[in-house]
């Protein structure tokens, strides 16, 4: 599995210290309100973990599961719903969080849904963003670090459903999904 990393641009470190400072963050925007905690699955999920430790306030959590990319490294656009939150979030305040931001097509297609709920108030949160790869403008409110336009994987991030158990953010070899 090492061996298909091409370069490590995140160290398991760096990705410590950059969740602490936005738990930190976030426990200052949401103290004193209802904080429901949404994790977009699967990739969020090692993320999601280790963030809502670092928030020191009473909260809840929540999943979503989507899927726009299938086996694929290029979004099909076609956004699924898999799995969706199972309590109201009419009044509360949403957190909606990612491990990677993209095309952005993930994020347009589930907030806009996600507003005809009535939320108090939804924002977003992401640990990795690919701001060059655009399509559709989100406004991200909390991001850990802008990306250059390569493949990522790791720390929940996949290629063909492997790799997201590595606990740094690598690039993959082109050779690995070019063959
Ligand atoms: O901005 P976008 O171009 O929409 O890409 C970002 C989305 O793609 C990935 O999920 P994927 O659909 O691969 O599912 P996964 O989380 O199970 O890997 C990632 O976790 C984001 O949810
Ligand atoms: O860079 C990426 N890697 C893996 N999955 C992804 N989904 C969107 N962008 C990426
Ligand atoms: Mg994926």
């Amino acid at each position: 599995m090492q061996n298909d990393i091409g370069r490590v641009l995140l160290s398991e470190a760096e990705i410590v210290a950059k969740v602490k400072e936005l738990g930190d963050k976030l426990t200052e925007e949401y103290r004193g309100k209802e904080l429901l905690v949404v994790g977009i699955l699967k990739g969020s999920n090692v993320f999601m973990s280790d963030l809502i430790r670092q928030i020191n306030i009473p909260l809840k959590i929540d999943f979503m599961m989507v899927s726009s990319y299938g086996n694929a490294t290029e979004s099909t656009g076609v956004v699924k719903i898999i799995k969706d939150i199972e309590q109201s979030i009419s009044g509360k305040h949403l957190l909606i969080v990612e491990d990677i931001i993209d095309s952005g097509l993930t994020l347009k297609y589930l907030t806009e849904m996600l507003e005809t709920r009535k939320p108090a108030s939804i924002k977003l949160c992401t640990l990795l963003d690919k701001p060059a790869r655009r399509k559709e403008n989100v406004d991200v409110d909390y991001v850990g670090f802008e990306m250059p336009d390569e493949f990522l994987v790791g720390y929940g991030i996949d290629y063909a459903e492997y790799y997201r158990n590595l606990p740094y953010i690598g690039v993959l070899k082109p050779e690995v999904y070019e063959k």
